[in-house]
């Protein structure tokens, strides 16, 4: 579609959008970080300073940056940006968005930007311009606030402009139902109609941040511009830092057959016997071949056959005999082949052996168990796995993760727990409010342990394992797990294992997991979206999940597909936690076959069907292209993964990924081997003799070689765009 028609589309619905803005829908902050102006008449939104505030309040990204600006930059901002947007009401989201033009001279249109997403980075404002049209570089009418516009218009129509139209939650039409998929959830709060809940974002939106109050949310102010951590430090709200997060997650099913509800192993299942493993460390204990060999007690066997369990995976038979010995581990194995299991049984199994302490009512509970993964969803599917295992037990499981309200995580807390599964953030703010105890802790498990071992949240893991009343590594058994284990990331783990602990190397070379069939296409920038498109209408209904490098991209995306009439959703770090359970929701039942993400939803995410995974953008390391891939053929299913590759911005990966390729026995284009030898990097191997394993346990002093056979030194530092926590 030209940018003549998509302006077309959008600007006989603008003047009806615009007066259903509400101006005493907003309050002031106090601190003048980032609401500080109300509107005083609909009118103000085409121009001056209350269109700021509508982007604050609408959910707009990193509220706290934007918001310090000075009034001349704000009132420019809001000048540049007021046509892009708005769009309430009816199909809004698709129109907000389609209003956007591309001046770029390219017909795919993306902007052209660094992929780094910081706030505060002035090439990143380069956006959208007057009526939302993109202009690069350094163009003064498009520049800073302008893209920002054209994002928080888009965010207004899910966040505070959804009354628009009566139709707004009732209109049939399929572009409609997958905006309340993309944008939905912010409605019932302004609408009275929701469900009671209250929400606030916290991830940025501008809200928690202090940058927006919805009709009827509770917003109470931070102490001022740097009451908020960095997300990067895995930052989270607590009473005296900024807004309070009101969103209370809705209680998953009760009934036994969603607790135990699954999907089925693929027909690769069977040939995970055949994948080598390797075990290094000092007197292992041997694997087991089956679940009665574990022996496990009656009621967690029972529930491992309502699960749909028979057999074993390889990590699961390496891993449970070590957990069940008491030694540490470090376990590195391919995605979908089953490692949460691997940990969760074994834990389950000693604390129905040794017994715990009763759940009851307390205002300092002692869990004997925390596992910590980075993301919020990935977190709660571990508690969701944890209760379906425990079920029947007197073992209770709680989830704890930010962007919720942090009174729903206590009282969940305090009613008992014996397994803790949180983020980072929250967890330190939960211990620091004194309601969870460490000294009875047993057990540490960190999932994707490479992620929360790395520079995000490493130095929050230190923290953990330092808090008065954790039992030192040497009392408590140390876990972690992932599919991907950097040298680096292995020596960092050693401080919080013990000297013995056990290494476990499951999967083929490179760590790709072989039942995803990978294709590379090479394609630029500027024909992204034509192709992404083509191939989604290919593909048709089955399940595939985008993945972009930023957030912004991530919206934008989504934006575009629905308006070329595929229905979509997106998730990433700037949605509130309530449209991101809310778009993974729509996601895995199908409404929205295709969710756009960016790399917060890489990792861990087992999500039934996806057939697709579409990497839009390649991430900045091949460890994250592999998590990535690895959302599609899990647990022996199959599943296919097309990844863009652009001359301009990836080469760096084309050694790697030709790596990643053969180990995982797919074709390799003959175009990407040859960038891969002309980009050639001392000490790569491209071999894979000697370099059996995804990961090699560094004490042995075998190799320097990641997944990829790539050394981590030598791979960018990936951009974290993301709120990961
Ligand atoms: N032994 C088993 N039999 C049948 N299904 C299993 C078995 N083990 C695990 N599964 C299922 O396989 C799927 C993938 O498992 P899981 O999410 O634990 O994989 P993972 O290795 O942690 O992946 P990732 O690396 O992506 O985090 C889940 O749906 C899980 O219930």
């Amino acid at each position: 579609m030209g940018d003549e028609d998509w302006e077309a589309e959008i600007n006989p619905h603008m003047s009806s959008y615009v007066p259903i803005f509400e101006k005493d829908r907003y309050s002031s902050g106090e601190n003048g970080d980032n609401f500080n102006r109300t509107p005083t008449s609909s009118s103000e939104m085409d121009d001056g300073p209350s269109r700021r505030d509508h982007f604050m309040k609408s959910g707009f990204a990193s509220g706290r940056n934007f918001g310090n600006r000075d009034a001349g930059e704000s009132n420019k901002r809001d000048n540049t940006s007021t046509m892009g947007g708005f769009g309430v009401g009816k199909s809004f989201g698709n129109r907000g968005f389609s209003n956007s033009k591309f001046e770029d001279g390219d017909s795919s249109g993306f902007w052209r930007e660094s992929s780094n997403d910081c706030e505060d980075n002035p090439t990143r404002n380069r956006g959208f311009s007057k009526r939302g049209g993109y202009r690069d570089g350094n163009n003064s009418e498009a520049s800073g606030p302008s893209r920002r516009g054209g994002r928080g218009s888009f965010r207004g129509c899910r966040g505070g402009f959804g009354l628009g139209s009566p139709n707004n939650d009732l209109d049939p039409d399929e572009c409609m139902q997958r905006t309340g998929g993309l944008f939905g959830s912010r409605r019932p709060a302004l609408s009275g109609t929701g469900n009671g809940d209250t929400s606030q974002s916290r991830s940025g939106s501008g809200s928690e941040r202090g940058g927006y109050k919805g009709l009827n949310e509770e917003v109470i102010t931070g102490s001022g511009k740097n009451s908020w951590k960095s997300e990067a430090e895995g930052g989270e709200s607590s009473d005296t830092q900024g807004p309070k997060v009101t969103y209370i997650p809705p209680p998953p099913p009760e009934d036994e057959d969603s607790i135990f509800a699954h999907y089925q192993t693929g027909i690769n299942f069977d040939k995970y016997d055949t994948i080598l493993v390797e075990v290094s460390g000092h007197d292992a204990p041997p694997a087991i071949l089956t679940f009665e060999e574990a022996n496990l007690c009656q009621t967690l066997n029972n529930n491992i056959a309502k699960a749909g369990y028979t057999k074993l995976t390889p990590v699961q038979k390496y891993s449970i005999p070590i957990i069940l010995a008491g030694r540490d581990l470090m376990a590195c194995a391919q995605t979908g082949s089953g490692k949460t299991a691997a940990f969760l049984l074994p834990i389950l199994a000693h604390m129905m052996h040794d017994g715990i302490t009763a759940s009851r009512f307390k205002e300092l509970q002692e869990p004997e168990c925390i596992i910590v993964a980075p993301t919020r969803e990935l977190v709660n599917q571990i508690y969701l796995e944890a209760r379906k295992f425990s079920f029947g037990t007197c073992v209770r499981a709680v989830v704890i993760y930010g962007g919720t309200q942090l009174g729903h995580s206590i009282r969940q807390i305090v009613q008992g727990c014996n397994i803790l599964c949180a983020t980072p953030g929250r967890l330190m703010d939960i211990i620091g409010k004194e309601k969870i105890g460490l000294k009875q802790i047993k057990y540490l498990v960190l999932d994707e342990a490479d992620r929360m071992l790395d520079m995000g949240f490493g130095p929050e893991m230190k923290k953990l394992i330092s808090c008065p009343g954790m039992p030192s590594k040497e009392q408590r058994q140390t876990l972690m797990f992932s599919a991907t284990f950097p040298e680096e990331i292995q020596r960092l783990a050693a401080e919080f294992l013990k000297s013995n602990y056990l290494f476990v190397a499951v999967g083929q070379v490179g760590g790709a997991c072989r039942d995803v069939q990978q294709t590379v296409l090479q394609v630029g920038q500027f024909s992204k979206r034509e192709k992404l498109v083509e191939i989604l209408r290919n593909i048709g209904d089955e399940r595939t999940m985008v993945f972009v490098e930023t957030k912004k991209k991530a919206d934008f995306i989504a934006t575009f597909l629905c308006q070329e009439k595929i229905s979509t959703t997106s998730i990433h770090g700037d949605r509130e936690q309530r449209e991101r359970e809310q778009a993974l929701g729509d996601f895995r039942c199908g409404k929205c076959p295709v969710l756009v993400a960016t790399s917060v939803a890489a990792r861990g995410l087992d999500i039934e069907n996806v057939q697709h995974v579409i990497n839009f953008d390649l991430p900045s390391t091949i460890d994250e292209y592999v998590h990535r891939i690895g959302r599609t053929g899990r647990c022996g299913n199959t599943g296919r993964a097309i990844s863009f590759f652009d001359l301009e911005s990836d080469n760096h990966l084309a050694q790697p990924l030709v790596k990643v390729l053969t180990d995982a026995q797919q074709d390799v284009p003959a175009w990407l081997e040859e960038i891969a030898f002309s980009t050639y990097i001392p000490g790569f191997s491209g071999s894979t003799r000697g370099n059996v394993f995804a990961s090699v346990d560094t004490r042995k002093g075998k190799s320097s070689l990641n997944t990829a056979g790539f050394s981590s030194s030598q791979a960018p530092n990936p951009v974290d765009d993301e709120s990961w926590d």
